[in-house]
């Protein structure tokens, strides 16, 4: 008698994250912009299950899940393919189920898509048990996209390259943010082509160096990084979403240290001098009409990981003469 055993489905927590800096060189011959950029992931996070499954796809929940394709473009889904193909199975025939519970806004500039991508490729290691190490995972990752290998690395890090090169900032700190989420997306592609327009027209303002930056960081002193909170970014998301501006102001009137676009936006982030501190901003902010939803979080925290596997559950046991 063989008992054929299904493994259990593997649930990973993936963490939103926040560009502390963001700096964007000129457009490059393949579309793509030089960065350089200072991570932090937040306790904003999605959650991803996958199992084996005889009808493989994606389903998804929660915030925005309405704006989310559950086909081939899923971003989740590319991350099953490549990662089947990369290990000899069937990228079309995966077996495999992902449920995305999302709390990370779409398209709101905090890394949604790339977060279940990252979370897909931590899972499915642990559901086929592959031998396979961050760093190759990371290899992967950054075929899916630029903000992808982050994800799996979380906590701070200095990102260069299409954002895709990963180097770990130490520090023990921890900083508290309120998050304000626009009533719509915008898309990536199209805050970097406004960026381009605006550059081309005149002198958009430009970040500074990133060294103080991270040495705002290694301080902890949450007032000093405020002060160097910075985004190639933000003046083409309020360029196409000029209701930002309101928002930023708000944040800042409601007694955030300051307030900068995550990203490719429309989320504004809020750095608050401490947890309290970040309540009574986030209940302010939600009382000024500014924004769909506030959110509390603070950073940094883990990459994506595996938080529960049941233990194994037989199927029933099938007799082999
Ligand atoms: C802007 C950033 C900042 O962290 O985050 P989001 O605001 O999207 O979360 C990232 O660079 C987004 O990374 P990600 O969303 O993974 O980008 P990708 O899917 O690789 O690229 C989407 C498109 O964005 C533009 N893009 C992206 C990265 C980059 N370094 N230069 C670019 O010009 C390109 O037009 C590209 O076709
Ligand atoms: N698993 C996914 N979660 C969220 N968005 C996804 C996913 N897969 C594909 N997308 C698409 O990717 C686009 C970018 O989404 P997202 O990663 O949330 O935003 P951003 O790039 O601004 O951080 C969205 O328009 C969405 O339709």
């Amino acid at each position: 008698m063989v008992l054929a055993v299904v493994p259990p489905p593997v649930t990973v927590r993936v963490p939103a994250k926040v560009n502390l800096h963001l700096a964007v060189g000129d457009v490059r011959p393949d579309g793509y912009h030089d960065l350089v950029t200072v991570f932090q992931a937040l306790s904003l996070v999605d959650e991803v299950t996958v199992a084996v499954a005889d009808e493989p796809g994606v389903e998804v929940h929660g915030e925005g899940a309405d704006q989310v394709p559950t086909g081939a473009s899923n971003l989740a889904w590319r991350a099953v393919q490549l990662l089947a193909t990369h290990v000899g199975k069937d990228p079309d025939d995966p077996k495999v189920r992902v449920v995305i519970r999302k709390a990370i806004p779409v398209a709101g500039g905090m890394a949604g898509g790339s977060a279940d991508a990252a979370a897909t490729l931590v899972g499915l290691s642990a559901l086929w048990r592959l031998e396979i190490s961050r760093d190759e995972l990371a290899e992967l990752a950054g075929k899916l996209g630029a903000d992808v290998p982050f994800a799996l690395y979380g906590a701070t890090a200095l990102g260069t390259g299409r954002g895709e090169r990963i180097v770990p900032v130490l520090g023990r700190h921890q900083f508290h943010w309120v998050l304000a989420f626009d009533r719509r997306g915008l898309s990536t592609p199209d805050v970097f082509d406004e960026l381009d327009r605006l550059r081309a027209e005149g002198d958009p303002p430009r970040v500074g160096q990133v060294e103080t930056v991270l040495e705002g960081l290694s301080s902890g002193d949450p007032r000093q990084l405020a002060l160097l909170l910075g985004n190639d970014l933000q003046a083409a998301a309020v360029s196409l979403r000029p209701n930002l501006r309101r928002t930023l102001r708000a944040g800042v009137d409601a007694g955030a240290l300051a307030g900068i676009v995550s990203g490719s936006g429309p989320t504004t982030a809020f750095l608050c001098e401490d947890g309290d501190a970040a309540v009574r901003v986030a209940a302010e902010l939600a009382g000024a009409g500014v924004c769909r939803t506030v959110r509390v979080a603070h950073g940094p925290v883990p990459g994506a990981r595996v938080i529960t596997t049941e233990e194994p559950k037989p199927t029933p046991p099938e007799v082999h003469a």
